[in-house]
C-alpha cells in the first residue's frame, strides 16, 4: 500500500506556480536562517519554466543558496536542449543571480566518464537537500530514471550521488541524481501540469512496479516527505 503523498490541486497553473515559489522561497530562507545555508535540486523539462522566473524574483539571501539539477542531457550548455541553460535562463536571474549554481554537465564525452567529476563537484552542497522539485513524464520517469533505459536499477540503487542513463525513448544520454541522493532530502514537491500527468499519476499510485514507473521511487517511501502540485 503507497503512503499518500499530499496531493494539492490548483484552478490555474498561475495560482500552482505562485503558491509553489512561496513556499520553496520561505522553505531556502528558513534553512538559511536556521544553518547558514540551503540548497535547492531542480528539475529540467518544459513544466517548471514560469516557477523559475517566478522564483527568482523572491527576496530571499541567494548568495547562500546552492542549486542544482535533478538531471540534465548530456549535451552542451548552450544547447536549447540543455536543463542547465534553462535554469541559467529563467531561474539565476533578478534576486537569484547570485545563488551559488552547479551544472550536471561537464567536458567528459559521456555522462558515463563525467559522472566521478559530478558528484565531486556537488560535494559542498548541504544535504540533506532542502528542497527538491521533480518533474514526471508521460511514461512514468522522474530525474532520468526512464523505464527503458538499461542503467535505471543503478539509478535506484547505487549509493552514489550521479548515474548515468541512456534512454532509448527519449534523445540525449544523461546523468541523473541516483534515487538515494534524492530521497535524502527535507522536502520533495512533485510539479504536474496537464491531465495526461494526472493519468500517469494515478498509474504510478496502482502499479507497483517501479520498473515500469520510476516516479514510484519517489512516490511509495517514507524517507521524505512528497507534496503533489497539479494543475490542468
Ligand atoms: O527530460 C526530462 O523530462 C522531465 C519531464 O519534463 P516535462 O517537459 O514533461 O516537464 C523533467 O522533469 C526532467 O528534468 C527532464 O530532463
Amino acid at each position: 500500500m503507497i503512503k499518500e503523498s499530499v496531493f494539492k490541486s490548483f484552478d490555474s497553473t498561475n495560482e500552482l506556480e505562485s503558491v509553489l515559489a512561496d513556499k520553496i522561497a520561505g522553505q531556502l530562507q528558513d534553512a538559511v536562517d536556521s544553518r547558514g545555508k540551503a540548497s535547492l535540486i531542480v528539475s529540467g523539462g518544459s513544466t517548471p519554466l514560469k516557477l523559475f522566473q517566478l522564483l527568482s524574483k523572491k527576496a530571499i539571501d541567494w548568495s547562500e543558496v546552492y542549486i542544482t539539477l535533478a538531471d540534465e542531457r548530456w549535451v552542451e550548455s548552450d544547447e536549447k536542449d540543455s536543463n542547465e541553460r534553462l535554469v541559467r535562463e529563467n531561474l539565476l536571474q533578478n534576486r537569484a543571480a547570485n545563488a551559488k549554481f552547479r551544472g550536471l554537465k561537464n567536458m567528459f564525452a559521456t555522462p558515463e566518464q563525467g559522472c566521478a567529476m559530478t558528484s565531486e563537484s556537488l560535494a559542498n552542497f548541504p544535504r540533506p537537500f532542502d528542497v527538491v522539485v521533480l518533474g514526471m513524464g508521460t511514461d512514468g520517469h522522474t530525474c532520468s530514471w526512464f523505464p527503458c533505459s538499461k542503467e535505471l536499477d543503478n539509478a535506484l540503487t547505487s549509493k552514489e550521488l550521479c548515474a548515468a542513463v541512456n534512454p532509448t525513448t527519449a534523445p540525449h544520454p544523461r546523468i541523473t541524481l541516483t534515487q538515494d541522493a534524492i530521497l535524502a532530502s527535507r522536502q520533495i514537491y512533485l510539479h504536474l501540469v496537464g491531465e495526461a500527468k494526472l493519468t500517469v499519476y494515478k498509474k504510478a499510485l496502482l502499479n507497483e512496479n517501479v520498473k515500469e514507473m520510476p516516479i514510484r521511487a519517489v512516490l511509495a517511501q517514507r524517507k521524505a516527505p512528497v507534496d503533489v502540485f497539479y494543475s490542468a
